[in-house]
């Protein structure tokens, strides 16, 4: 470790949608991060716009309202931004980064339009800039296309990026719900921008597209190079019109490289498309974002998950949070295994799954009666029931609710010593559904 186990001090900027969730699990998962990271990471202090409301789950005496001096303190290693926009957030990371700190972000507008200038800030000081974050929310695509597929040549990223307004058309294609009330509700649950124009307009799907393409084609791209069309246009004239041809319609940000006249290019474009039903985008609804990635070598790789949100974002932003603070303990290079939480195994026996339990049974009166008093002598409830031919082909289908590997393979040893159960023929578990 090149600073011994000392604790890494950490500001953040801004305390809002995003800020709240990340100041919550910095609290709440402190002995975890600590283990993860090798070091503790203290919260010296969040910088808000308005010292005097009142926060949860923040000493006030931490709150401030100078985020310059916050992040030009000596006890600060580690910046998270989650201010938004250009100004102050440009000063504030530039600052952070020639003062030797390193910083995480989930601003795409200023990665959209000043990565070259912050990546050369925080190469010239050897500290990291993440930005994992910045698209596609929890999501993880930035790390994955930076570094797992730095070996491959990807010719093609494209999906939805953005959940305020996949949330919008998802609302409006099932339910016909109005523009406004849903932008509304978007607003409220914290995936809208803080100006929602930047959504629906289909400005912060062009920065997402912009960060995407610049990674994953090795070039530099401009959130004013890429193709913008919004959502506003979309009335629900549309949406019935694309049921008509079994389409919906969802906002997707595309980027290719691309051959043109023999020259290769990179084509980057957002905008509301026709989609088919049977299209896997066409299913992810809600402020859900799908990005799927094409590579030479590897082919096609998808990536599903909660696209906006407080705490899914967070998520994010605290995955680049402890990789930085790693960098910082351990130089760059922590330890591969990491097993400080040392849980034991569970038995099966211990994992209550569902059960699926076919079997051959006589046609006679009752059989239904007796095989359900099998499970329901172990304590197993029968969650769905179904007698099927009739004859020699008569057979009972049970499906059951949680139970015992143990609860289980007793009933089966018992159902099969009846008479009226010839064989049981088959016995798998149900995954995938709640009980
Ligand atoms: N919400 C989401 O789902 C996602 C957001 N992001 C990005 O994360 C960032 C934050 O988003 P979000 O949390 O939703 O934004 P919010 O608008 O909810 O929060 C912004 C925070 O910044 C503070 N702030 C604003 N200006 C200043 C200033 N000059 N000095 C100090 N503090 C300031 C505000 O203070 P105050 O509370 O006093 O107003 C507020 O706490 C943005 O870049 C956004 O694009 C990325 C992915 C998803
Ligand atoms: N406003 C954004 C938030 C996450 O990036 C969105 O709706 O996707």
């Amino acid at each position: 470790m090149s600073e011994s186990s000392r604790p890494i001090g950490v500001a953040v900027l801004g305390m809002g949608n995003v800020g709240t969730e990340v100041v919550r699990i910095l609290t709440d998962k402190a002995a975890d991060l600590q283990a993860r990271v090798g070091a503790p990471l203290e919260l010296r202090g969040v910088a808000v716009r308005d010292t005097t409301r009142t926060r949860d789950g923040v000493d006030p005496a931490l709150l401030t309202d100078d985020p310059m001096a916050l992040v030009q303190r000596d006890d600060v290693d580690l910046v998270v931004e989650l201010i938004g926009g250009i100004k102050p957030a440009r000063k504030l990371i530039l600052t952070a980064l020639e003062g030797g700190k390193s910083v995480v972000t989930a601003n795409k507008a200023l990665m959209a339009e000043h990565a070259g200038e912050l990546s050369k800030a925080a190469e010239d000081r050897r500290v990291d800039l993440y930005f994992e974050a910045s698209v596609a929310g929890a999501i993880p695509v930035i790390r994955p296309l930076t570094q797992s597929l730095a070996g491959d040549s990807v010719t093609r990223v494209a999906g939805i990026v953005n959940g305020t307004t996949n949330f919008i058309l998802s609302e409006m294609g099932e339910s016909g719900a109005g523009y406004g009330k849903v932008l509304a509700e978007a607003g409220r649950l914290g995936y809208a921008e803080a100006d929602p124009t930047a959504d629906v307009e289909g400005y912060d799907a062009a920065s997402k597209a912009a960060i995407l393409a610049s990674i994953a084609f090795h070039s530099r791209v401009t959130a004013s190079e890429v193709h913008r069309e919004g959502i506003t246009g979309i009335s629900a004239k549309d949406f019935d019109a694309a049921k008509k041809f079994d389409c919906t319609i969802k906002l997707l940000a595309i980027c290719e490289r691309i051959d043109v006249d023999g020259e290769q290019k990179i084509s980057a474009r957002v905008y509301p498309a026709l989609v088919p039903l049977d299209h896997p985008l066409a299913t992810v609804n809600g402020a859900f974002n799908a990005v799927a990635v094409e590579a030479e070598n590897a082919g096609r790789l998808m990536f599903y998950g909660q696209g906006a949100g407080g705490a899914p974002t967070a998520s994010a932003v605290l995955g680049d949070l402890v990789m930085a603070a790693r960098n910082r303990v351990f130089d760059g290079r922590g330890p591969l295994e990491s097993t400080y939480a040392g849980l034991p195994v569970a038995s099966i026996d211990e994992v209550p799954t569902r059960y699926y339990v076919s079997m051959k049974v006589a046609d006679v009166a009752g059989v239904l009666h007796q095989v359900s008093g099998e499970f329901a002598q172990r304590g197993i409830s029968i969650a769905a029931v179904r007698q099927e031919g009739a004859g020699d082909d008569a057979r009972l289908i049970v499906v059951t609710h949680r139970a015992s590997d143990r609860a289980q393979s007793d009933t089966v040893a018992a159902l099969e010593k009846m008479d009226s159960v010839l064989k049981v023929s088959s016995v798998l578990r149900l995954e995938g559904t709640d009980d």
